[in-house]
């Protein structure tokens, strides 16, 4: 615990290791422990930023963690180009159109999330309700306890062994993508700016995670959000006579969002034409 303390962040810094940032008035804490990190494409100033100790980078890492988050990070790169090619490929529009959005410096940021065992699940939750503001967030959990709101209901995300990628839209279909020879189930889950990108045909789902007096959880959550100040806005091909464009073109969305998200709100209606 001393050796966690003295690698926390600041209560207002959103990477490093420790809570979020404290929520607005009437807000909750959540149950977690996380650590935030960019991953893409600030690892590769990762060593540099380590030995200053600075910011974001407080954390000491070995040598080994720091290959593994690295290992990691090159596979979910793959993972993300993939799951952008199969959704533009699932709409009829042109293979690299999200990739094209996304655009080179594409970000990737990795949350290590840590739920400690709860003595009270019912009043307490892991993560409050909330959408991503990412294009989409890969995430590899070890227990049940994502749940997601539909139809004002909260439906608990199965633990899938033999599917690859689940992609949880409005619909909760199944998309099934082969990564490599990896049988981890991974879970693909829409964030505002891809339904922002789709003219709203993908949705960006309400979900939370709910507290066990059980068991802990871990779950690691890459968001993969476009290139940050990249204007993005609904694919040309997606728009018709019959689905006239609902969002406009938009730019430095996440800032917007984190000022709702902090109210415990959603931000989608601001890039709505
Ligand atoms: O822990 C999980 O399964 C989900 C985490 C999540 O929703 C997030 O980090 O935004
Ligand atoms: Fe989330």
């Amino acid at each position: 615990m001393e050796e966690k303390k003295k690698q926390a962040k600041g209560v207002e810094d959103f990477e490093g290791y420790g809570a979020d940032p404290l929520p607005g008035e009437g807000q909750f804490l959540d149950w977690s422990d996380r650590l935030f990190l960019e991953v893409y494409p600030e690892i590769l100033n990762y060593g540099q930023k380590n030995q200053n100790l600075s910011g974001a980078f407080m954390v000491p890492m070995s040598q080994v963690a720091k290959g593994i988050l690295e290992e990691y990070s090159i596979k979910m790169k793959n993972v993300t180009e993939l799951a952008s090619k199969a959704m533009a490929k699932s709409l009829n529009i042109k293979e690299n159109c999200f990739l094209t959005q996304f655009a080179e410096r594409a970000q990737h940021k990795a949350r290590f999330n840590y739920y400690l065992r709860c003595q009270k699940p019912d009043l307490v939750l892991g993560l409050k309700p909330h959408s991503d503001v990412s294009g989409f967030t890969i995430i590899l959990m070890d227990e049940e306890s994502l749940q997601v709101l539909k139809d004002e209901q909260w439906f608990t995300v199965p633990k899938i062994t033999e599917a690859l990628l689940v992609l949880v839209g409005d619909q909760m279909e199944a998309l099934l993508v082969l990564v490599g020879d990896q049988m981890e189930a991974l879970l693909v889950l829409v964030g505002d700016q891809m339904e922002i990108m789709t003219n709203g045909i993908f949705k960006s789902p309400v979900h939370r995670v709910v507290t066990s007096s059980e068991r802990e959880r871990i779950s690691i959550a890459v968001f993969y959000s476009p290139e940050a100040n990249k204007e993005i806005g609904p694919e040309d091909g997606l728009i018709n006579e019959e689905t006239p464009r609902i969002f406009k073109n938009v730019k430095g969305y996440p800032d917007i969002y984190q000022g709702y998200y902090k109210k415990g709100q959603r931000a989608l209606h601001v890039a709505k034409v």
